[in-house]
């Protein structure tokens, strides 16, 4: 599996804040981490990759670190690309440094609501101009006189928590952030591997997260372990095609990021864990997994952090399932790279299968065999949306195009590859010539 998208963005940023050389094995070299790199580099690190560097001939990626509020004022607009990870959590090291930045995306990412992060940021004493609705580009003017800050934060989401931890980093003494759900934990797991003190107390499914300021990060070597979200694509390849059996190795278990292998097994996936270990600070292990069929159930609203990414891949098994499947609390897909809400619903029922949403729930009506396919999806640079429709085809009756796979690139590069090795035919289609 490619490495992790989430660790390998906050490698490459913390690497930048720290003392010293910070080695990464098994970096994701998709689009959205490349834009982390380029940016931590316009903020004055030294990022460099090594062919094959790394274990196994494999790339290695060096990073030398500037220290907590230590990087420059970028001479030119930061482009994030596709990426709202490298946006958000790039904001907030910018809120907290005294210069001014501007950061712009793509067509995608300049739709993102942005003051979910910007409104927490300014309680540092930083400034924001953006768009309407808070849009990209946006200007920030950052403050070198931040004070800590309490923030509970009102969506679940770990690129708002993170973002405000990373301004935190240069302000002196304690900031908080308090959510009620727990979302992913990289930045808190990974701040402490680079010597931060990071405290976390529970209660119930809340989270307080308390990060000292100012610290002094140290460099420290970081080992990727597969992407779970990437990893989902491949193993509902193989739940949906009877008589697969597949074993992906090398997967992150972090049980804040599980929530979809927990769900398939409670759909009757035969899905074993095997080799469970921990490798830098994360737990991670092979998945074994055999196509014997799917029946449909309820995924409770409180598990949709812990797989908010994996939605749409699920939309697929479930369609493929038999009986209902009912995805509950989904409004945080509206906010993705495209209504995901949306695109799965519209997609699937071009596919012919029988879906509805509710609110903010999907509802899919599995029969027990694959819908019949047939439909051309629109992405809307979704790379999401790409991987699921196309893994859907391996199932359907007739083939399922989308418009556009670029998108891909920017979380799984070689993925047709990878699943054509598997079995799939995922091919451009050749265009037919104007009369
Ligand atoms: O912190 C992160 O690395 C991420 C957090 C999630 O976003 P939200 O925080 O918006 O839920 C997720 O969708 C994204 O792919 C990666
Ligand atoms: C939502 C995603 O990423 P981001 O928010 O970083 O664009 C994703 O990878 O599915």
């Amino acid at each position: 599996m490619p490495g992790d998208k989430s660790i390998s963005h906050r490698a490459l940023m913390f690497g930048a804040l720290a003392v010293g050389e910070t080695v990464v094995d098994g970096l994701l070299e998709g689009e959205d981490v490349l834009a982390t790199a380029a940016a931590m580099r316009a903020l004055g690190a030294e990022v460099r990759r090594e062919e094959a560097g790394g274990p196994e001939g494999r790339p290695r990626w060096r990073v030398w670190g500037r220290g907590v509020g230590g990087l420059v004022e970028p001479a030119d607009v930061l482009d994030m690309g596709n990426s709202g990870t490298s946006a958000r959590l790039l904001m907030g090291l910018l809120a907290t440094h005294p210069m001014t930045s501007v950061m712009t995306g793509d067509g995608s990412l300049r739709k993102r609501p942005m003051k979910r992060v910007t409104e927490p940021l300014s309680l540092f004493g930083a400034d924001f101009w953006y768009r309407e609705g808070g849009r990209l580009p946006l200007a920030v003017k950052g403050t070198g006189e931040a004070v800590p800050v309490s923030y509970a934060t009102p969506v679940a989401s770990a690129q708002v928590k993170s973002a405000v931890l990373l301004a935190g980093l240069n302000a002196p003494g304690k900031t908080t952030v308090t959510e009620a759900v727990a979302t992913r934990d990289h930045t808190e797991r990974m701040l402490t591997h680079f010597g931060a003190t990071v405290t976390v107390e529970t209660d119930g499914a809340a989270r307080v997260v308390t990060l000292t300021g100012q610290p002094e990060l140290v460099a420290a070597p970081v080992v990727v372990p597969g992407d779970p979200s990437s990893a989902a694509f491949p193993v509902v390849a193989a739940l949906i095609t009877p008589d697969s059996h597949l074993i992906v190795r090398n997967v992150g278990t972090n049980p804040l990021r599980f929530g979809l292998y927990e769900t398939l097994k409670e759909m009757g996936a035969d899905l074993i864990l095997r080799n469970e270990r921990v490798e830098g600070g994360e737990p991670v292990a092979d998945l074994e997994v055999r196509g014997t069929g799917l029946t449909g159930i309820d995924v409770p609203a409180e598990r949709a952090a812990s797989m908010i990414d994996e939605y749409p891949i699920l939309a697929v098994a479930a369609a493929c399932a038999s009986g209902t499947t009912r995805m509950n609390g989904l409004a945080e897909l509206r906010v993705k790279e495209s209504d995901r809400l949306t695109a799965m619903a519209e997609g699937l029922a071009a596919c012919g299968a029988v879906v509805r949403i509710e609110g903010d729930d999907l509802i899919v009506e599995g029969t027990g065999t694959a819908p019949r396919g047939g439909a051309t999806v629109p992405v809307e640079l979704d790379h999401r949306i790409a991987m699921s429709f196309l893994v859907l085809g391996m199932a359907t009756e007739q083939p399922v195009a989308v418009d556009d796979a670029a998108a891909i690139d920017t979380s799984f590069p070689g993925f047709a590859r990878l699943m054509n090795g598997l079995g799939a035919s995922i091919h451009p289609l050749t265009e037919t010539a104007a009369p």
